[in-house]
């Protein structure tokens, strides 16, 4: 098994040996990850692929402390998670914006839920949704919005908590192929450093079924078996930054890595659809 060190620095997550078991409704066990191995460097972007129901969703969880390991380690910033890490962001599939608030309201929760005074809260939110091109919409509730604009809200919702750390899983799913894209090369724009600086950048774990999508945006692309979830392969993504997905699709370097990838990941794949057509039958 390749674990995939991170280049340089100590890592900011890591994952030794862990499993997750869970008890069923019916009383038996299953383990949805097993004996996993990964390191996440600071500042580093990588994808998690897999084939659907293998243990991608457990593993992000792990690392934001909502579950605990039942075998192994899981540390984050060096120490063993536990709890929610404070300086971790979340970003999923279902937004998770307040209806009943408006967009500004929506970006200022988190400072001031934090404790900063509702002014300088105020402020900042103002400037990540002047960074995510919502100034003009701040007096608008959630459902005054596009698909793609509650997807900004929820960007500027995570990024104005400053993370060390963004779990993002499958968050543009959910969205059409344009406003897909468009998000992607938002996401590499404020996370790259070109708007906050490189010290700031987050270590960034994004789960997501697309394979196009995780070559686009990652350094690294993380292979998971079919369940229960295991590393299977570490793949670099030696592609130049900054990147834009729709462009960078379309290099000859990018096909060959996809078909590289692909060639690891299309056999788990026809694993678990295998499974699938053995328990219909
Ligand atoms: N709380 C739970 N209790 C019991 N089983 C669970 C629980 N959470 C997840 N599982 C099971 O663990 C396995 C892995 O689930 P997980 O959501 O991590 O997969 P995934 O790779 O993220 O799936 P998908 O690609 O479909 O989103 C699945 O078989 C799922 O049914």
């Amino acid at each position: 098994m390749n674990i995939g060190d991170p280049p340089g620095g100590a890592p900011v997550i890591e994952l030794r040996g862990a499993t997750k078991v869970f008890r069923t409704p019916s009383g038996t066990d299953h383990t949805a990850v097993r004996d996993l191995d990964l390191v996440v460097g600071r500042g580093e972007f990588v994808a998690v692929v897999g084939p659907t129901g293998c243990g991608k969703s457990t593993t992000l969880t792990l690392v934001s402390g909502l579950e605990e390991p039942t075998e192994g380690e899981v540390l984050v910033g060096g120490r063993p998670v536990a709890g929610i890490p404070p300086q971790v962001g979340f970003v999923f599939q279902q937004d998770a914006v307040f209806p009943w608030r408006t967009v500004l309201s929506n970006v200022t929760a988190g400072p001031r839920f934090r404790g900063m005074p509702k002014a300088e809260a105020r402020g900042r939110a103002r400037d990540w949704l002047r960074r995510v091109g919502l100034a003009a919409f701040e007096d608008r509730y959630p459902h005054q919005l596009s698909g793609g604009q509650r997807k900004r809200v929820a960007l500027a919702q995570t990024f104005v908590n400053e993370p060390e750390i963004l779990l993002m899983d499958e968050p543009f799913s959910a969205l059409d192929v344009q406003t897909r894209a468009l998000m992607s090369d938002e996401l590499l724009d404020l996370w790259g450093g070109t708007r906050t600086g490189p010290a700031s950048r987050a270590s960034v774990v994004f789960v997501t079924h697309d394979l196009e999508e995780a070559i686009a945006l990652a350094d690294r692309v993380v292979v998971m078996t079919a369940g229960p979830a295991t590393v299977k392969e570490v793949f670099p993504v030696p592609l130049a930054r900054p990147r834009k997905v729709e462009s960078v699709r379309l290099e000859p370097r990018f096909v060959e890595i996809y078909r590289e990838i692909w060639a690891s990941l299309g056999e788990e794949v026809r694993i678990t659809r295998e499974r699938g057509a053995g328990r219909a039958a």
